[in-house]
């Protein structure tokens, strides 16, 4: 099989300021065309990975009772469960159930001049009928962390800058989200929303992540598309790697010289369900994004952020954080962020879920 997008091998990465220098050309003209690319050589044992999606299988099969009395819409935070239908891209609805699990910190105090983005920082909700997902998820959390400061590291090489150049708005709390997914076959989804893309219906719609770098980990069955110069392309999986994406971050941090990825995937056929997870690394809420100095020579081929009216960017991380949460949850929004006028402005005009 030729693979879709490049194979990256971190192994070849060496953590200090002469890089490797063939593997930091090999991650630049990667993030640089595709603005993804798969990673071997992370580090992460295929026995935690295959503890995270036994877990994961048992979460979603514990019975819709268990699962909603940890609701997202419950937190704040944006922490939780949804269900299949309830969450929105490009204001549809995506076909997928799962659990958000971040960054485990204290509430922040409601001071009514914090600005609204403080809210995302909180607890999570984690569900009594499975104690052992605590501590498997925040371990997941630890590795996969540790693996996409290293990759940011490489990526800041990569530009010609310092490894630690990014430090400054990701030390010593980055923005962790970890999402266990579950995407029902085709004859699991509600008449009317098996069609669309390429004959499947929206597991998830097109979108960026809003982050630096997000890792996909992909298990059993495929259904990940990215979109290349060359059009829509599938990502299978492939044992043994992770997808990297790169995020919204990179891409205003770089000044466009790197593109954040586009992608979505496509519902999996009648009579299969896919898991996969998804680690979203961000900046600190707090932080704002700078315009990194790049090479002089790639700083030449930047070609500014993308300005897209339906999905502006946003320097500050918190308030970049809190668009893409308040778009994709309007549930969440309407309970927890009514006051803010954007989503006053909103009120009942995305709120029904599509019958499911
Ligand atoms: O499930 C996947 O493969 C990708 C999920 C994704 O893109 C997301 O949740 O942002
Ligand atoms: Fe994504």
């Amino acid at each position: 099989m030729t693979a879709p997008l490049p194979i990256l091998d971190l192994g070849r990465f060496q953590d200090d300021d002469s890089g490797g220098a063939a593997f930091l050309d090999d991650l630049r003209v990667a993030i640089r065309r595709y603005g993804a690319f798969y990673v071997t050589g992370h580090g992460v044992d295929a026995a935690t990975l295959d503890q995270a999606f036994a877990l994961s299988r048992r979460f979603f099969a514990l019975s819709d009772a268990d699962k909603r009395a940890i609701e997202m819409v419950h937190s704040p935070h944006f922490r939780g469960y949804t269900r299949a239908g309830w969450e929105r891209t490009r204001g549809k609805a995506d076909w997928r159930e799962q659990v958000d699990i971040g960054s485990e910190r204290p509430t922040l105090p409601a001071d009514a001049d914090a600005p609204a983005w403080t809210r995302l920082q909180g607890p999570n909700q984690w569900p009594d009928a499975l104690p052992e997902l605590r501590p498997a998820a925040l371990a997941l959390q630890d590795a996969l962390t540790e693996v996409t400061l290293r990759l940011l590291r490489a990526v800041a090489l990569a530009i010609g800058l310092k490894a630690d150049a990014f430090d400054p708005i990701v030390a010593p709390d980055p923005t962790q989200l970890i999402k266990l997914i579950r995407y029902p076959g085709r004859d699991a989804l509600p008449e009317g929303e098996q069609g669309g893309q390429d004959g499947g219906g929206q597991g998830v719609g097109a979108h960026k992540d809003s982050g630096l770098l997000t890792l996909v980990l992909q298990h059993q069955q495929s259904g990940l598309q990215a979109e290349t110069p060359d059009g829509w392309v599938d990502v299978p999986l492939i044992p043994g790697t992770f997808v990297v994406n790169a995020g919204e971050l990179l891409e205003l941090a770089t000044d466009g010289y790197f593109r954040a990825a586009v992608h979505r995937v496509v519902t999996p056929p009648t009579g299969v369900d896919r898991l996969s997870i998804a680690f979203f690394l961000g900046a600190r809420l707090g932080a704002r994004v700078p315009v990194l100095p790049l090479l002089p020579d790639l700083a030449a081929q930047a070609r500014g952020p993308e300005r897209d009216p339906n999905n502006p960017l946003f320097v500050d991380v918190g308030e970049n954080a809190l668009k893409s949460r308040l778009r994709s949850h309007p549930d969440v929004a309407q309970r927890h962020y009514a006051d803010l006028p954007a989503v006053a402005a909103l009120a009942g005009r995305v709120l029904e879920p599509a019958a499911y």
